[in-house]
This record gives C-alpha cells, sequence and structure tokens, in this order.
C-alpha cells in the first residue's frame, strides 16, 4: 500500500487529502450504518489513519451526530494535512479531548488510531485508547486496518482493537483476517494505471458504488 500511495501521489499527482477525504466520507456512511443516530467517539492517531477518522467527524457532525473526537496526542504535535483537519473541527467547535476519562460510552466508537503504519506493540495513549475501546462493550468500526493488528501478516503484538467492521481503502490487506469483522472496501479513487505500475492484477471492483462488501474465503 505505501507503495500505491507513493505511486498515485508522485506518478499522477493524487493527492494525500483527496485520498484522506475520500477514506472519511466511505467511513462516515458506514458509522451512519452501525450507530443507527447514536453517539459516536472517533479515536484519532496522528497519521493518515486519523486524518480519515477526523474527516469522518466532520461529516457527521455536519448532520447533527454527537460525535467526540479523543486525539492519542496533544493538537500541537498533528503536521501537515491532519493539523488542517484537526483545525477545521476545532473551528466547527466539535469536541475535542486526549483522554478517554469519565467518557460515556457511545452507540459506536471509530477506530481512527493506526493504519498500515504500525510499529511494534501499542504503546502510550494509543493503547489506552484501545484497551478503553475494547472494555466499553459497544460497537467498534475500524478504519483502514484494526489498530494494532499487522496490515501485512495480521499478527497482534500487543493490544489490538477487535472491531464489529473494518472498512479498508483501496484494496484489502493481507493481514485483514476473521478478526477484522465484517470487511468493506472503500475507494479512494486509486487510478487503475497504479496497479499495473506496481505489478498488482487488479479488476476494478466498485461498479456504480464507492464501496464493497467482501468475504474472506
Ligand atoms: N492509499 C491508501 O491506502 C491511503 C491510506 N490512508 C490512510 O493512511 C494510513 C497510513 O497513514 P500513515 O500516516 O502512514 O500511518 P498510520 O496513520 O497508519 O499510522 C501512523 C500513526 O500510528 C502511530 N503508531 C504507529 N505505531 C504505533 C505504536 N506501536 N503505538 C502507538 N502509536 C503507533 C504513529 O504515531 C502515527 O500516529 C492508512 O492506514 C489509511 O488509513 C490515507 O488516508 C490515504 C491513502
Ligand atoms: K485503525
Amino acid at each position: 500500500m505505501r507503495d500505491v500511495d507513493r505511486v498515485a501521489i508522485e506518478a499522477y499527482g493524487l493527492s494525500l487529502l483527496q485520498m484522506m477525504e475520500q477514506a472519511g466520507r466511505g467511513l462516515t456512511r458506514e458509522t451512519f450504518a452501525l450507530a443507527n443516530g447514536g453517539s459516536v467517539v472517533v479515536l484519532a492517531g496522528g497519521g493518515g489513519n486519523g486524518g480519515g477518522g477526523l474527516a469522518c467527524a466532520r461529516h457527521l457532525a455536519n448532520r447533527s451526530y454527537p460525535v467526540t473526537v479523543v486525539l492519542d496526542r496533544e493538537p500541537a504535535a498533528l503536521s501537515g494535512v491532519v493539523a488542517a483537519q484537526h483545525e477545521l473541527l476545532e473551528r466547527m467547535g466539535i469536541p475535542i479531548r486526549t483522554d478517554v476519562t469519565a467518557l460515556e460510552t457511545p452507540a459506536l466508537v471509530v477506530d481512527a488510531l493506526v493504519g498500515y503504519g504500525l510499529e511494534g506493540p501499542l504503546r502510550g495513549l494509543t493503547r489506552e485508547f484501545v484497551q478503553w475501546a475494547e472494555n466499553a462493550e459497544t460497537t467498534v468500526l475500524s478504519l483502514d486496518v484494526p489498530s494494532g493488528i499487522d496490515a501485512t501478516t495480521g499478527a497482534e503484538p500487543g493490544d489490538a482493537v477487535h472491531p464489529a467492521r473494518t472498512f479498508t481503502l483501496a484494496l484489502p490487506k493481507t493481514g485483514l483476517r476473521d478478526t477484522t469483522g465484517e470487511l468493506v472496501l472503500g475507494d479512494i479513487s486509486i487510478p487503475s494505471g497504479v496497479y499495473e505500475t506496481i505489478g498488482i492484477p487488479y479488476t476494478p471492483p466498485f461498479g456504480h458504488e464507492f464501496s464493497v462488501r467482501l468475504t474472506i474465503t
């Protein structure tokens, strides 16, 4: 996927923000399906995964969903596109915290902490938030890869999210197996030529939709 991202950006000029916004919108559709109008807590990290979660929070707020964003770091530690996504939510007056203390259990937790950028066992606040989500006895929806699970091998080097559904982007990651709940693939408009360039056999799976349910055989 890193190669897909790199070729899409370098060879075609598709921007990270364009892909992130499509990820966030597709994630929001899955959120509507799972939250049924109930409250939502978005757990967001500091990378591209977190950025998709912040875009989702914006769509929810624009539809008067009760949404709270919990960042796994101080906003000042954010940079680039993710910092801009955060700033937008700030200006919209969306509640943003960096802790889960006494946080009411929501109808749905959106896990946008870590995607394919996992390096080693989860640590720090990220780990604490995953433990909170796992103990919250509520529905969890993960963006791209359940946080804590290795996208390539499916290994869980430490704590990990075990969601009801995973909304994975562009291609199903080889590490996504039965621990990732239902699997939905989201289109983020990667040009098909990218896959040819990288040598990945690819038949566009979306038809006239922008997401498609996958079954793991
Ligand atoms: N083409 C695509 O598939 C696109 C995917 N997108 C999303 O972006 C992420 C990949 O983004 P990246 O910034 O490379 O990494 P992550 O956000 O997955 O992770 C980095 C994030 O995680 C923290 N972290 C890493 N390891 C640990 C750990 N052991 N403990 C605690 N925290 C950890 C790190 O600090 C960073 O905050 C991909 O999954 C998709 O969701 C793009 O949005 C668009 C293109
Ligand atoms: K995630």
